[in-house]
């Protein structure tokens, strides 16, 4: 379970670029919930990500993963939890090594760390294993450098290293974002099973509302550093864009007009 309990957040407090990012939020997952996050341009969504993996520290409130209080750890002591994928596709893996190279680190995250990156047979059977998962034929590609593949592959790459581990928590940051049209389909297509098949707990922030109401099993729209609407599963079958904009005019007395919430 995953818990955000009172959390906020002010950047700059007291001078003229003050920022309140995050006012006294809350929100609890359980285990192998998927919620995806949506809300206008500064609402908090990455904010809240960066508290849960420790990137930001919080001014007041917890967060705490399977009943642990995690909020004082820091980033890298969160790393055995915590699987991230980021929007752009060359932040979640290292160009000049190679595929089997770059799964070798994320089986050590979070552990000691050895000084090679030693793949035995073993392993590369494993990886193998793993990347068939993705359909795109990096199975037979093991030694192949990752700066080879294209945005899409690096990105299917950098979900598969995110959840290798099976982390507690999977932080998805509009990981689809960057991608042309049929590969966002193809990488939110291998997120669904990942994430089924593993049953992972997880957070994704997307600006496309489609996508936020076909995915997951709950939905929570953020605010001027809130969280304003929170949908079940139920609901979100029943939902379609457009009602989503009607709430937000509603529950804000104003229109949403950030065109990247109309795709
Ligand atoms: N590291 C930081 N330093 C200073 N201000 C920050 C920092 N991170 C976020 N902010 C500010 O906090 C607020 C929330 O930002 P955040 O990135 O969480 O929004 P978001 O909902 O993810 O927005 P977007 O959809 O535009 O990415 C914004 O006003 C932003 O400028």
């Amino acid at each position: 379970m995953l818990k955000i309990s009172s959390v906020s957040k002010t950047f700059f407090p007291g001078t003229v670029n003050e920022r309140r990012a995050l006012v006294d939020v809350n929100l609890t997952l359980d285990d192998g919930d998927f919620v995806t996050v949506i809300g206008s341009n500064g609402a908090g969504k990455s904010t809240v990500l960066n508290t849960v993996a420790g990137r930001i520290i919080q001014d007041t409130g917890t967060v705490s993963l399977g009943g642990r209080d995690i909020s004082r750890l820091k980033e890298h002591q969160r790393a055995a939890y915590v699987g991230r994928v980021f929007q752009d596709p060359m932040a979640g893996t290292s160009p000049n090594l190679t595929i089997e190279e770059n799964l070798a680190l994320a089986d050590k995250r979070g552990k000691t760390r050895g000084l090679g990156l030693g793949v035995t047979s073993g392993k590369r059977e494993r990886f193998a294993e793993a990347l068939k998962v993705l359909e795109l034929g990096l199975e037979n590609r093991l030694k192949a450098k990752v700066g080879l593949l294209s945005g899409g592959q690096r990105q299917a790459l950098s979900l598969l290293m995110a959840t290798y581990t099976q982390p507690k928590v999977l932080l998805l940051d509009e990981h689809t974002a960057a991608l042309d049209p049929q590969r966002a389909e193809l990488v939110t297509r291998l997120t669904r099973k990942i994430v089924e098949e593993q049953g992972l707990t997880t957070l994704m922030v997307t600006h496309n509302m489609n996508q936020a109401l076909e995915v997951g099993n709950r939905l929570i729209m953020m605010h001027e550093g809130r969280i304003i609407l929170d949908v079940d599963a139920q609901r979100k079958t029943q939902l379609r864009p457009e009602d989503l904009l009607e709430e937000f005019a509603r529950i804000k007395g104003g229109v949403m007009d950030d065109k990247t919430m109309l795709q």
